[in-house]
């Protein structure tokens, strides 16, 4: 066989044309559905979704393949007024993100409109010099006629490239984002094996998984703060493998909210944690969760690096 007659099986024989490829940076307010839409859009569980704000926190990028196109997702922390360290860090973090894609969604939640950070976030982007492309979330919530007078109020402020109006939740206009940014994307060899849908490491996205956990059990007594990590990985002969997590709270009254009642909570957490984990790994998952005090580790450097954020120093 020749090279040749290789080139169009490779590429499906549907005369599929020279490969595209490229970062899209998502960018919206905490709880426009950045992680929904992640999800939907690679199809598979990436970025972990809850009902309480500022869940994602470092990059987590998912990575989809559409028509000729690889299109990598950089999910990025909500976009807020920073008050805190690590509220600071995040807000460099989506920022940062930003710059480095090709191509910026901004993500709005049509219900909520401009309000808020929404109108922060847009302010900003007047400085993002890249393509840009308008995502109105959530059209399952509101009546046309407001989505247009929410796409002129946004275009006259910022100039977008097109504006979409999707449901992340049921799907609907999903498919035209995605053909679009197909097109879009820059011609070029794909980043990553076809097979890849996030390079996040497991061990990171299993603690992703377990905090979802955690919140969504937890979410009013807990602070966001709290904070899981991975801290062994063994793969066994049997082909399960044991996984061991640490949950981190800042006192001592968290950790008996993380533990519950009899240790209910601890249970109930690691349950849902491991029943999502083995079907993640397609293996038996044996998940053992501690919950440990580390004061004030919002205020460490090492912690942040470990989320990937960078340390802000004012
Ligand atoms: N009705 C409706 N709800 C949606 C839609 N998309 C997302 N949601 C819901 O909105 C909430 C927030 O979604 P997320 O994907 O966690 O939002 P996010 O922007 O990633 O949030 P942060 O991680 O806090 O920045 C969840 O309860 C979703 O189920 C949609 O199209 N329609």
């Amino acid at each position: 066989m020749t090279e040749e007659t290789n080139i169009p099986a490779e590429n499906g024989d549907t005369g599929a044309g020279p490969t595209h490829s490229g970062f899209v940076a998502l960018i919206g307010a905490t709880n426009a559905g950045k992680s929904t839409l992640v999800n939907r859009l690679v199809g598979a569980k990436v970025s972990i979704v809850s009902h309480k704000v500022q869940t994602t926190r470092a990059i987590v990028r998912g990575i989809a393949i559409h028509n000729n196109a690889q299109i990598v997702f950089m999910d990025t922390p909500g976009i807020f007024k920073p008050r805190r360290r690590l509220d600071r860090a995040m807000v460099t973090t989506a920022w940062g993100g930003a710059k480095d894609a090709d191509f910026i969604m901004f993500l709005i939640d049509s219900e909520r409109g401009l309000k808020g950070d929404a109108e922060t976030i847009l302010e900003g982007l007047k400085e993002v010099h890249q393509p840009k492309i308008l995502v109105l979330n959530k059209v399952d919530r509101v009546k046309p006629e407001d989505l247009l007078k929410l796409t002129a109020a946004v275009n006259e402020v910022v100039k977008f490239e097109r504006t979409f109006m999707i449901s992340a939740l049921n799907g609907s206009g999903c498919e035209d984002v995605m053909d679009y940014l197909a097109g879009a994307l820059p011609e070029g060899p794909w980043y990553y094996p076809e097979d890849q849908i996030s390079d996040l490491p497991m061990r990171q996205l299993a603690a992703e998984i377990t905090r979802e956990k955690l919140f969504l059990r937890l979410h009013q007594e807990l602070p966001y703060s709290s904070h899981v990590e991975t801290e062994k990985w063994e793969e066994r002969k049997d082909g399960s493998v044991r996984i061991e997590q640490v949950i981190y709270v800042e006192r001592d009254s968290q950790k008996k909210i993380a533990l519950g009642k009899n240790g209910d909570a601890i249970k109930a957490i690691s349950t849902a944690s491991r029943k999502e984990l083995s079907e993640i790994l397609e293996q038996t998952v044996h998940l053992f969760l501690f919950v440990k005090v580390r004061e004030n580790w919002g205020d460490d450097p090492a912690r942040f690096r470990e989320m990937g954020l960078d340390f802000p120093t004012s």
